[in-house]
């Protein structure tokens, strides 16, 4: 074990063994990095544990024999503990926000680290409930299995918020930073009310040292700042702050926290700040690779997270720009794009042309860029970003645009069936789903709307269109109710029942099942699909 934390040898019998000689107590584990042996010694291991803290003994060693360079779930335990100086303490993790973000990936890290017990808190006492239930608040492909595997053993949701930041080591941040939409930098600059009231919390009811991590994507220097309302309130109490930002996409967000490209850390350049960075590295050094774990300072990790998601978004808006000159001239935006994505500088992803880009974060994520780039003097910069989200309106509108004029200019009283309404395949989210844009665009022009989305209530469609703008981004007990009784579109759990009579068919980004988007498809002709979820463009048909 790099850290010389946990010994290392080697183990003849090549079966796990506890010896208690001396009153110096070994587990000796057999382990050639795969984690399913270590899962098979958890058990074992943790009543040596157990035993270890209530005796309060001191000279408990673990052994492991291993043949890979990582580390493992057992060593996290014994690095936790050294940090306050004591030994023998299993790690326990509190994450505050159970959400997209919270709810996969402290289910993946407690199935990674049995030896670590996770608890995920929420002030939503619905969101809770669900997680604890059979119908999990939200729709992600593997979530499912992770979570039963987990759940009551190292995984659990609470609302006891006070109690489980109490008892953690280490406690993930992984609320709410929706956009602004009053006072300084409204319309722009990131909400910290929750991560605030997060921090407040935290220190109020700490009374032993704490790793606080911000896994919630917030303006560079937030750090700064949380420290200040942790030491002020602190009482004595030492805390450390990292920025380990989440790079998870929705509808993927198992296969990416199973398989991450990185795992940034960012953390003080103190003795302090890099023992923490060291013992969070350990819980992922439990199942991905050394070498994918990057170590920053913590404003470098702040600001990736909103350069990551600019620079990603930007490929998409550079795309749609080039679709309305394809369409103009008669190139084809597929085939333009698989030409320059064959350049490997250039490469092929996130480059599909479509309707605009949706989803909580890429233009929450731009806004916040361009707020900080004002409020550092840099105007050019903050114009440059700002492009990309007008990009991304002017495709959502030419869409509307596109539709209309292809129906003799006018859609009025026309049926036009929307067939998805997430913002993405996999997913049942619809924060900032182009398919609002849509809908509201047609629904200007009188159009009848009716949509089909199986992973979307009806419920959620229509308060999505009743909803103000970046009001859907608060916990959902908090957001104002829809204020009509009106329902402004027709929601079907039918497929066929959304295309019946109609005039016109829209296939929604939910809908797909590649990223072969086209918004050029208002006089192409309706494409046979499979089923709805997984038709695979935004198209439109003439009768
Ligand atoms: N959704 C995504 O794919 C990604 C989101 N992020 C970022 O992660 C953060 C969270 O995003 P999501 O999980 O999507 O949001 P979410 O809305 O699904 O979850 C946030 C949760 O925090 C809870 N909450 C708010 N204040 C609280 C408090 N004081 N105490 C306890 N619980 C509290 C809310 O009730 C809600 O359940 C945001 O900053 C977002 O930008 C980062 C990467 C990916
Ligand atoms: O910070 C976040 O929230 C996350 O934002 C995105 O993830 P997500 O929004 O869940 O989904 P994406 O797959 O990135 O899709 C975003 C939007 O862009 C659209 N898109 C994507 C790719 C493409 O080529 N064209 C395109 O229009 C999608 O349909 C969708 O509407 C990033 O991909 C994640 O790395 C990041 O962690």
């Amino acid at each position: 074990m790099k850290s010389g934390l946990v010994r290392t040898e080697r183990n003849p019998c090549g079966r796990a063994a506890i010896s208690g000689r001396n009153g110096v107590r070994k587990l000796l584990i057999p382990w050639n990095g795969s984690s399913s042996i270590v899962d098979a010694n958890v058990d074992r291991f943790l009543s040596l544990q157990q035993r270890m803290v209530d005796e309060q003994s001191t000279t408990g060693e673990i052994y492991l024999q291993k043949s890979t360079s990582s580390c493992s779930s057992l060593a996290v335990i014994f690095d936790a503990g050294l940090m306050s100086g004591r030994r023998s303490k299993m790690v326990k993790i509190c994450c505050v926000g159970a959400g997209y973000v919270g709810g996969p990936t402290m289910a993946v890290i407690a199935l990674k680290c049995p030896a670590v017990e996770v608890v995920v808190v929420d002030i939503s006492v619905a969101r809770i409930t669900a997680w604890n239930s059979e119908q999990l608040p939200i729709y992600e492909p593997g979530l499912d299995g992770v979570v039963k595997h987990c759940r009551g053993r190292n995984l659990f949701s609470s609302t006891d918020i006070e109690k489980h930041i109490a008892r953690a080591d280490i406690i993930f941040v992984s609320v709410n930073t929706p956009t602004k939409t009053r006072g300084l930098g409204a319309g722009k600059a990131a909400d910290l009310t929750y991560w605030e009231n997060a921090a407040r919390m935290i220190a109020d009811v700490a009374k032993a040292d704490k790793i606080v991590v911000e896994k919630s994507t917030v303006p560079v220097k937030t750090a700064e700042a949380i420290e200040k309302i942790l030491i002020h309130n602190s009482r004595g109490v030492n805390f450390q702050i990292l920025s380990n930002p989440e790079f998870l996409a929705e509808g993927t967000a198992i296969k990416d926290l199973f398989n991450p490209d990185r795992v940034l850390i960012g953390g003080r350049e103190t003795p302090e700040g890099k023992k923490a960075v060291q013992a969070l590295k350990q819980v992922y050094a439990n199942w991905v690779p050394e070498d994918r774990i990057i170590t920053t300072n913590l404003w470098s990790a702040e600001l990736s997270k909103l350069a990551a998601n600019a620079f990603l978004a930007q490929r998409i808006s550079s795309v749609n720009a080039i679709s309305a000159l394809c369409e103009a001239t008669g190139a084809d935006v597929a085939e333009v794009a698989y030409a320059i994505g064959k350049d490997t500088r250039i490469g092929p992803r996130f480059l599909s042309a479509s309707v605009g880009f949706g989803g909580s974060c890429f233009q929450k994520d731009i806004l916040n860029l361009v707020y900080i780039c004002e409020c550092h003097g840099l105007p050019e910069v903050a114009n440059y970003w700002k492009d990309v989200i007008k990009i991304n309106d002017y495709q959502k509108s030419r869409f509307v645009n596109r539709v209309v004029s292809s129906m003799f200019n006018t859609v009025s009283e026309k049926k036009i069936a929307v067939l998805g309404f997430a913002f993405k395949k996999d997913t049942g989210d619809t924060r900032e789903t182009p398919a609002i844009d849509v809908c509201k665009g047609l629904l200007g022009d009188k159009a009848k709307v009716c949509i089909y989305d199986p992973q979307v209530t009806e419920e959620q469609i229509q308060r999505d269109l009743a909803l103000n703008k970046f009001d859907w981004d608060h916990p959902v007990h908090l957001q104002p109710m829809s204020a009509t009784e009106v329902k402004p579109v027709a929601v079907t759990r039918d497929a066929y029942e959304a295309t019946k009579g109609r005039t016109a068919s829209a296939s929604s980004p939910s809908g797909t099942s590649s990223r072969s988007w086209t918004t050029s498809g208002s006089t192409r002709a309706c494409r046979s699909r499979r089923s709805c979820s997984t038709a695979a463009t935004w198209w439109i048909r003439r009768r």
